[in-house]
């Protein structure tokens, strides 16, 4: 299962992706927004990471006008591992080395046809373990510390 969210920048786009995954046959939960309302980003960030943390879902995207505010807010919330990706190589290596569970997109960054094949990139790639399971488990080990 695959938790959207967006803030008003990102709404678009997330109904954009929303409409592919579902086409393509991926169960998706959308835990908003669902207008051009002005919503604070965090709120969604944090619905879709307590998502995933919890196991209702088994990995996220996200999107707000840049990526950026909403990437940095899901990634205060321990076990996330959020990738703010505007091209489809570092979609690929957020997934080959860093296991991003979730994938942030700028709404006002990158068009419809380039956001798809992000998405493709990175729900099609596969973590490679090894060395990078060494370093993600020294992320984690931040997470207990800070
Ligand atoms: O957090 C962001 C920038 O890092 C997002 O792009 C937000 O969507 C953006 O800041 C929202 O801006 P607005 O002027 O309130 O629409």
């Amino acid at each position: 299962m695959i938790a959207l969210g967006a803030d008003h920048g990102g709404y678009e786009l997330k109904e954009e992706i929303k409409k592919y995954l579902m086409q393509k046959g991926y169960e998706v939960k959308d835990f908003g927004t669902f207008s051009e309302e002005p919503v604070d980003y965090p709120d969604m960030a944090e619905k879709v990471g307590e998502a995933i943390i919890s196991g209702q879902c088994d990995r996220g995207i996200l999107c707000c006008g840049t990526g950026i505010g909403i990437s940095i807010a899901a990634n205060k919330i321990h076990g996330i591992r959020a990738a703010n990706c505007s091209d489809s190589y570092s979609a690929r290596m957020a997934k080959e080395h860093n296991n991003a569970n979730v994938l942030c997109l700028g709404g006002r960054v990158v068009g419809k046809g380039l956001a798809i094949m992000i998405v493709e990139e990175w729900l099609n790639a596969r973590f490679q373990g090894e060395r990078h399971q060494r370093r993600i488990d020294k992320i984690a080990q931040l997470e207990k510390k800070y």
